[in-house]
């Protein structure tokens, strides 16, 4: 039973309800009649619980539920309003099923005569067809009390007394309230009639008391992931601007991951690169009195168990590269190489065998093919070779077999050579009068072996000269100069996600201002401030995880791209570009943390929805 105890509502200074005082029985049909602006509808919202700011008390079965109001609604009311109040993006079923998405309620077949327009768009039905909908969806809502303001108001009367059979049908198993002006009508279904004058009730009238019956309890159906779909079912009712906030995401999004995923590249191409002109194990030294270095001293050095090799740089001698030709020295027709040798234990073999004395060299597998251009690159076994070097003014080649090819793939054309070959092999050629000068050497550690310790040990044994790690102040320098870039661009890509995420927010805002009286519908169905807040949030993941795939998708494709690219028109087989699962997971993580911040200002928004406010736009 509902009860109204001194209910007082007023607007500013106008007082629209003065001390109403009103008790409802548990069912029939019970009227609230009076003149235009007497504060029928007023009273209507009030005791619907959707009016929460006024005087008074509202009990339900003896208790006051002004503190509940909320739950009190979901639980036990239900409205049907004179301009329907339909949601045009939802479609029909949904409509008419609106309260089902909010908590469990009983199956409900639709009516034959709606079977004609289930299918059809909101925005194409008729005032009739509509107002059947509004009443259907009451009857999915067995709520205790219906709730009706002007029900017939915008109807012909044929169909004005068909709704008004219907809900005196109602009546039978539940409290109808009424709201109307048309007093013939209402004195034929009321059970009761309450006057209204100036915001008080002048009369009551009571003329038959209803015998409540009981309602079968059917079974009740839940819709799963309700939110989820109202949310969807938001999102595409907006089609272009959902599309373009997801265009301008995905793009935003495309932008910073290539950004961080081209420099992480880089950086790891020039570290690579540092490896294959400085190996990660090898010691450079010098002495320290300018002495030039002897193959003596080298194969002491070399004596070391922990020391694979020990190399010399000639000074004064040139390699200019590689040719087939004998006769002279021809740019055009020499490969620019190195020199530079690195110990057989590092290498595999791909093609033939290791040189077996000083006229015998290895090349890598892309020294092979730049020598090799079209052609096939097993020809190469066995061919004689020349390497030209510059001493003076003089140029000089001297003869060498390929006898093998490495499965390496340098950043540099490189020759592998026996230990101190082009020492006596130069020797030889230029007829040196005394031993050619070199001051700087690179000993190659075992790589199983402390490289520092091994560098303690020579600095100790050799105090005249000087050992440095090969390459590491040079990778340290780039490392530190990429991590400043990086920073810079995690900044830029920060920015760019605030600035798309503010749009996203901007938008979502307009959104829900937008649909603030569908979302005051959905109250009036039984959704709570939560229920709301869920879909306005959900809404904006959805456009955020659409980008998202997107955006995984286009990464993908543009990294095997540029990959093919890459192999084929750069001819690099080194330069790999990786889909960095780890880079998009960090920044798809970040985006859903900004996301839920721009929230922010939409969700305050719909807590603070005035319902009976955004019901009269
Ligand atoms: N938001 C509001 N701000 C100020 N005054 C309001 C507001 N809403 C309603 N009123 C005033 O409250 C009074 C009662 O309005 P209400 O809509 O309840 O009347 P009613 O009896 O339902 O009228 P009608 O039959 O024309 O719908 C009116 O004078 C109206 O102008």
């Amino acid at each position: 039973m509902l009860e109204l105890k001194n209910i007082q509502k007023r607007y500013d200074y106008h007082k629209v309800l003065q001390d109403i005082n009103m008790s409802f029985p548990s069912c029939g049909m019970v009227s609230i009649v009076g003149p235009s602006g007497c504060g029928k509808s007023t009273l209507l919202h009030i005791i619907g619980g959707i009016d929460q700011d006024f005087l008074g008390d509202l009990l339900w079965q003896g208790k006051s539920v002004k503190k509940h109001l909320t739950k009190y609604r979901r639980q036990h009311v239900s409205f049907i309003f004179q301009q329907f109040h339909l949601i045009m993006w939802l479609s029909v079923k949904q409509n008419i099923a609106l309260p089902q998405f909010f908590h469990p309620q009983e199956k409900q077949q639709i009516l034959l005569d709606m079977q004609a327009f289930e299918n059809a768009s909101m925005s194409s039905l008729s005032l009739g067809q509509r107002q059947r909908i509004a009443y259907l969806r009451t009857r999915y809502h067995k709520s205790d009390i219906l709730l009706c303001d002007e029900p017939t108001g915008s109807l012909d009367p044929i169909h004005a007394k068909e709704i008004m059979e219907l809900l005196k049908e109602e009546a039978k198993q539940r409290l109808v309230i009424l709201v109307s002006h048309d007093q013939k009508l209402v004195e034929k279904y009321s059970d009761e009639i309450y006057e209204m004058k100036d915001g008080q009730i002048i009369a009551h009238r009571v003329y038959r008391q209803s015998v409540h019956q009981d309602q079968m309890k059917k079974k009740t159906k839940r819709i799963f992931f309700p939110h989820l779909r109202l949310s969807i079912e938001s999102f595409l009712s907006h089609k272009k601007r959902s599309l373009q906030l997801v265009f301008g995401l995905t793009l935003s999004l495309l932008c910073i991951v290539f950004t961080l995923t081209l420099s992480q590249n880089l950086e790891n191409q020039i570290h690579q690169y540092i490896h294959s002109l400085f190996p990660a194990s090898s010691i450079s030294f010098q002495s320290m009195h300018h002495q030039s270095l002897t193959v003596e001293l080298l194969n002491q050095i070399q004596a070391h168990p922990d020391i694979i090799k020990a190399e010399m740089y000639l000074d004064d001698y040139e390699c200019l590269g590689m040719s087939f030709i004998k006769e002279r020295y021809q740019e055009s027709t020499t490969l620019f190489i190195g020199d530079e040798t690195s110990p057989y234990e590092d290498l595999s073999l791909k093609l033939g065998r290791f040189p077996q004395n000083q006229h015998e060299i290895l090349v890598s597998l892309s020294t092979a093919q730049h020598l090799c251009q079209n052609e096939d690159i097993s020809l190469l076994i066995d061919k004689a070779v020349y390497v030209y070097y510059q001493h003076g003014l003089e140029v000089k080649p001297i003869a060498f077999h390929v006898v093998g090819i490495t499965t390496q793939t340098t950043s540099l054309d490189t020759f592998y050579q026996q230990n101190h070959a082009s020492y006596y092999l130069l020797k030889e050629v230029y007829q040196f009068p005394e031993n050619p000068s070199a001051s700087l050497g690179i000993i190659y550690v075992d790589k199983n072996k402390e490289r520092k310790t091994v560098l303690d040990d020579l600095q100790k044994t050799y105090p005249t000269y000087q050992f440095k790690e090969v390459g590491t102040s040079t990778t340290q320098n780039i490392s530190q100069t990429m991590k400043q870039v990086r920073i810079v661009l995690y900044i830029f890509s920060i920015l760019a996600i605030l600035s798309s995420l503010f749009l996203i927010g901007e938008v979502m805002f307009l959104n829900v201002v937008q649909k603030k009286k569908d979302l005051a519908i959905m109250k009036c169905f039984g959704a709570s401030p939560i229920d709301i807040m869920k879909i306005v949030l959900y809404e904006s993941l959805e456009i955020v995880l659409f980008a998202q795939l997107i955006c995984t998708l286009l990464y993908y494709e543009a990294i095997e791209m540029m990959n093919q690219v890459v192999k084929e028109i750069l001819l690099n087989h080194q330069f790999v570009f990786s889909f960095d699962i780890r880079l998009l997971l960090i920044v798809f993580g970040v985006t859903y943390l900004f996301v839920l911040i721009s929230q922010i200002p939409p969700l305050i928004y719909v807590l603070k929805i005035n319902t009976v406010e955004s019901l009269k736009e």
